[in-house]
């Protein structure tokens, strides 16, 4: 097949023509560039909301972590996530792709399978791309527009003192199965344990918190925001740097989920380190007033959302503690500095 026989067979009729009318598609993939048409909001004036990410073979996936149908998905739930960050409506997707040897054209299509099951499943239009050769590493870009009601995008850079800090999700378990992954690779015999589907679902299939990303941009309250792509430490030190604050975050407060705990206590490793440091976990980190945590709370709960108050904020230098979990009752509460530490693509 040549490339424009391969653009066609991952995404001729992979869409309703009823969703992408839905988005405002006047012209989807098979010209030059697409049209779409500004959504037209009865209520409030819209802007718009943009953002690209990338996934690189061997540092983002592998054979041996996802499959094809993974690969596509968690490329356009990544990006979903960045919109969910903002408070935002994703909408549009433009997918680029640089195809090596190795990725014959059924293997793409199973890709695009993962992809527009991401896109059904958020309600995103795929209207366009671009695809290319690669010598060696499949790269899969994947841009996503979207909107928000004008003025009410969530920043980074908002948080105030006195805040509390939630998240909307667990974290550490991606980074744990992915960990999980790895091991199984080097011993292919290795029994899965009992906690591993759960986290080697989490790293393959992130659902990112679109519906409570906007929740908090309706509240009116949300003062900051962030989703968690590098790690949970390293997205809080984001928010007090571009906020002017310190974040103190308690261990006591983490949700902990019973598989991370199972799977770190078999790994023997400690599931803190996962939790902080991990990465990939897609849930969004925020402040917001503390006089609406609580009312926060019940309206995710009336929504069957979570929503975890793990924290609160300082004036002070920016910067982000953790109150660690004491083993005695009414022992002095201890503070540790957290480190600026995460996935980081050069190191430092
Ligand atoms: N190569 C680049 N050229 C221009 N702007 C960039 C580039 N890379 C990142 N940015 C911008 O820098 C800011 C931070 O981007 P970054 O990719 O760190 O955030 P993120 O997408 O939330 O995190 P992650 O990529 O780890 O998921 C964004 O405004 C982004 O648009
Ligand atoms: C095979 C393999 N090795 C390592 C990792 C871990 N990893 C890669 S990128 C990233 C942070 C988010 O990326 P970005 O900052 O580009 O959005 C993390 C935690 C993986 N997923 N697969
Ligand atoms: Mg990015
Ligand atoms: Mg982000
Ligand atoms: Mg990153």
């Amino acid at each position: 097949m040549d490339e424009f026989a391969r653009i066609r067979h991952w995404t001729h009729g992979r869409q309703s023509a009823d969703m992408q009318r839905r988005q405002g598609v006047v012209l989807g993939i098979g010209d030059d560039a697409a049209v779409v048409e500004p959504p037209a909001d009865e209520t409030e004036p819209l802007q718009w909301v943009l953002a690209v990410d990338t996934m690189v073979e061997t540092v983002h996936f592998a054979d041996a972590t996802m499959s094809e149908e993974d690969v596509g998905y968690k490329a356009l739930a990544a990006n979903v996530s960045d919109i969910a960050a903002m408070g935002g409506v994703p909408r549009h997707a433009l997918v680029s792709v640089s195809v090596p040897p190795s990725y014959g054209a059924d293997r793409m299509r199973r890709l695009y399978d993962g992809l527009y099951a991401c896109a059904d499943r958020y309600g995103v239009a795929v209207i366009g791309g671009d695809t290319t050769s690669s010598p060696q590493h499949l790269v899969i870009a994947v841009t996503v527009i979207g909107t928000v009601a004008a003025g009410r995008a969530l920043r980074r850079s908002g948080a105030q003192p006195g805040d509390a800090v939630f998240v909307t999700g667990p974290v550490g378990l991606s980074a744990a199965g992915l960990h999980w992954l790895l091991a199984r690779q080097n011993d292919p015999l290795a029994q899965p344990p009992p906690e591993a589907a759960a986290l080697v679902r989490a790293h393959r299939r992130p659902a990112p918190s679109v519906r409570a990303g906007q929740l908090l941009a309706a509240r009116g309250t949300c003062r900051s925001l962030n989703d968690v792509s590098d790690g949970l430490a390293s997205e809080a030190w984001e928010i007090a740097e571009a906020s002017g604050v310190r974040l103190v975050l308690r261990e006591a407060l983490l949700p902990r989920s019973g598989s991370l705990a199972a799977y770190a206590s078999r790994a023997g490793v400690d599931p803190l380190e996962w939790m902080l440091y991990g990465g990939e976990d897609y849930v969004l980190v925020g402040t917001l007033a503390a006089d609406d945590a609580e009312a926060a709370k019940a309206a995710f709960a009336a929504e069957g959302l979570p929503f975890y108050v793990i924290g609160e904020t300082e004036a002070g230098d920016p910067g982000v503690e953790l109150v660690v979990r004491s083993e005695r009752r009414g022992a002095e509460e201890r503070r540790v500095p957290l480190a600026k530490r995460g996935y980081n693509h050069f190191g430092g």
